[in-house]
């Protein structure tokens, strides 16, 4: 954790969530508000589910974004959703760059920079993922690669209030490992250099294989803010787990 700095506990759902699933974003938005004195909640269900998701956290604690969005804010872009259509829906963050959106879709640092600078545009906060493959932390590449995408994916007018980073190793998404946790510093720390003369305070949150029994070692680490939860964010409990391990009573 970084003193000063409000943690942010974020799940990104992916491509899963049938309405049957609704339950779990009431119970996370009924507990939000007791956990709101000392962390932000943000889930991010598939863009089918945002107005009715937003629908159930509306006057709780609790934050509802997107996963993607388009760089321009209508047109014929068959099949995509733009950070205005996601404001529409009262989402107020969007994530950019994911690596699954970097790999299936073939995402350049440019286009993620595009997209994050779309969600300012519409009011919305970016969180912009940036992480190594296993064959680059194995070549020894990892400070290289996040800083090469944190330079090209960053958007212009960044700020601590607009913007946060999410530190995803590819190689730790949905396979539960994890990096160390000095490894976890050791990047976090790179990212806090780069990001404080720009956008002092800047969250930077860590995603892949965050689960209930390793977020408080992991949220111990200085420098990380926050988790970008995927798989057990599905759950309800699971999620709230970790927003408890997450918490701090002195949060601003
Ligand atoms: O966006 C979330 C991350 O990709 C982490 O996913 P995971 O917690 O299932 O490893």
């Amino acid at each position: 954790m970084t003193p000063g700095i409000r943690p942010l506990v974020a799940g990104n759902w992916k491509m899963n969530g049938l309405r049957a699933r609704l339950g779990e974003i009431k119970r996370v938005a009924d507990a939000s508000d007791a956990l709101a004195p000392n962390c932000d909640l943000l889930l991010c269900p598939p863009a089918t589910l945002t107005y009715v998701a937003t629908t159930l956290a509306q006057d709780t604690a609790l934050c509802i974004g997107g996963q993607d969005c388009h760089p321009e804010s209508s047109g014929a872009h068959t099949g995509d959703v733009s950070a205005a259509m996601l404001a529409d829906c009262f989402a107020t963050h969007v994530i950019a760059g994911h690596s699954e959106r970097r790999a299936d879709h073939g995402e350049s640092d440019d286009l993620v920079r595009q997209k994050a600078e779309a969600a300012h545009a519409a009011g919305l906060i970016a969180i912009v993922c940036v992480g190594e493959t296993r064959f680059e932390r194995e070549n020894g590449e990892t400070i290289a690669v996040v800083g090469r995408q944190l330079e090209g994916s960053l958007p212009v007018g960044a700020t601590a209030r607009n913007t946060v980073i999410a530190y995803e190793p590819v190689w730790a998404i949905g396979t539960g490992l994890t990096p160390s946790l000095e490894d976890i510093g050791e990047v976090h720390d790179f990212l806090r250099q780069r990001t404080e003369t720009l956008a002092p305070g800047m969250r930077l949150l860590y995603g892949g294989s965050v689960k209930p029994d390793n977020a408080g070692a992991i949220m111990g680490v200085a420098n990380v803010d926050g988790a970008l939860v995927g798989g057990a964010s599905l759950d309800a409990g699971g999620f709230l787990a970790i927003a408890e391990a997450t918490a701090q009573p002195d949060a601003p």
